[in-house]
């Protein structure tokens, strides 16, 4: 991002979080960066240190929104320019796509939404010249948003065209949008925790899940909450939940989790009373596992290290290997706004590529009769049941351990006819909306002879 965008010394109070949000999504939508790249740690944006807690909410609602309806965005501006978004200006097209959003579907006056977007523009030298458009075109977004939207009538453009071809070929054209439909909502706030949910769910103002994850709605800094600090909980989704759950009793058992870090599931695997080996490829993810694990009071062994090069540690083979193989991450859109964007069709195939091969490696790490859970977070086939047939067809010694509702809480529509796990993010309806959904998950568990 360039120096030009920072701050002149005093300026209105909300400025700075927009500004930040432009450079966030600019990251995003022009130079293929994450946004958990963008917001934590060593690559995170200089400015948001100095922004306060409230206004650095502000401001990753405000990107996750324009992400989350991108599409219906562009739709409405389109129709409000006539020459469509100026392109010799990046910073034009993001103040017009925040002020729209802001006037669209956040609780900000229409006034101060259109006045901070036409100073985020006065302040870029490139921008400067399209003030006057930004505050024509988001004067009308204010009278003629809502009806341009309407004018829609429910159709999906925030999912981009190819993802949602693959849904409707995958699990038909009515589930396709109702998976659309639920990834535009803004996500609860799920928590795993170590125990006792039931005090939990009272003291965080949530309810607790068939499955057992308490879901808030409150936002702003976990890290503000109670039982943060004590390691009572962790942040984990309620579908990231299951996978772990699939080996049963863990204790006294060793369990090797292949991609461990962030380590939501690892932490899982050590609170069940298994001796757990985490490792994960990236050192900077492991020192994250391990700081998560310090603060929860859960041991395990960690190692850096390419889980299909990693030798182990001698000996007969692990009671349970978990694989959490890296995948397109198009189960969990609804929290990940951005994986919509940056991911494309392309990437499907060399990431299923890899999965076989981590899912070959977990094999020889198992001992007979040992257990394994491969998951992967995506909604493509090729990622998880066609995965799981590969290996099967491969000679490979497994045989498949269908998973029972009665393990998922009864939840008969999260288990497919063959026994495995795959939740969508339209499942666990709720009648306020904000309270339904969970991220799509792949989940299978197979057996090693003996
Ligand atoms: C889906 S995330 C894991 C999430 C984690 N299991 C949890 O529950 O918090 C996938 C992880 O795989 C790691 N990874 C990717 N390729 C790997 C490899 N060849 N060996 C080990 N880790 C790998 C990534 O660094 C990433 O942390």
């Amino acid at each position: 991002m360039s120096s030009t965008r920072f701050a002149p010394a005093a300026e209105v109070p909300g400025l700075a979080a927009r500004r930040i949000a432009a450079d966030i999504l600019d990251g995003v939508l022009h130079k293929h960066r994450t946004l958990d790249d963008q917001l934590e740690g060593a690559t995170a944006h200089p400015g948001l240190k100095a922004l306060s807690d409230r206004d650095r909410a502000l401001m990753r609602r405000l990107v996750a929104t324009i992400l989350r309806r991108l599409g219906t965005l562009g739709h409405v501006l389109s129709r409000l320019l006539d020459r469509g978004l100026p392109t010799d200006a990046p910073r034009a097209q993001s103040a017009l796509l925040i002020g729209a959003a802001q006037i669209l579907w956040m609780d900000v006056p229409d006034h101060a939404a259109v006045d901070l977007s036409v100073r985020l523009v006065q302040s870029d030298r490139r921008a400067s010249k399209y003030a006057g458009l930004v505050n024509a075109v988001l004067r009308r977004c204010a009278r003629e948003g809502q009806p341009l939207i309407d004018e829609l009538q429910g159709q999906s453009l925030d999912v981009p065209p190819w993802l949602l071809a693959r849904w409707t070929a995958t699990y038909g054209a009515d589930t396709a949008r109702a998976i659309a439909k639920a990834i535009g909502e803004e996500p609860s706030l799920d928590l795993s925790v170590k125990s006792d949910a039931e005090a939990w769910a009272t003291r965080l103002h949530g309810e607790i899940l068939p499955t057992g994850t308490v879901r808030t709605l409150l936002q702003g800094s976990v890290k503000m909450l109670p039982g943060f600090d004590d390691g009572e909980w962790w942040v984990q989704d309620a579908a990231a939940a299951l996978p772990a759950r699939l080996f049963g009793d863990l204790t006294g058992k060793s369990v090797v989790d292949l991609c461990a870090a962030p380590g939501g599931k690892t932490a899982q695997l050590c609170n069940a009373g298994a001796w757990v080996t985490a490792i994960d490829r990236s050192q900077s993810r492991v020192a994250r596992l391990r700081e998560n694990l310090a603060r929860l009071g859960l041991p395990a062994e960690t190692a850096v290290a390419d889980a299909a090069e990693w030798t182990g540690k001698g000996g007969d083979g692990f009671d349970a290997v978990l694989l959490d193989a890296p995948c397109s991450s198009t189960g969990t859109i609804r929290r990940h706004p951005d994986v919509a964007w940056l991911k494309q069709e392309t990437d499907i195939a060399a990431l299923a590529a890899q999965q076989q091969r981590l899912l070959q490696k977990a094999v020889t790490l198992l001992k007979p009769g040992g257990t394994l859970v491969y998951c992967t977070c995506s909604l493509e086939p090729e990622e998880g049941e066609d995965a799981i047939a590969a290996l099967l067809a491969g000679n490979s010694g497994m045989r498949r351990a269908p998973v029972d509702a009665s393990e998922v809480a009864g939840l008969s529509e999260l288990v497919t006819a063959d026994g495995a796990l795959r939740t969508l993010p339209c499942h666990l309806p709720h009648p306020d909306a904000r309270l339904g959904g969970l991220d799509g998950f792949y989940a299978a568990r197979l057996v090693k002879a003996l």
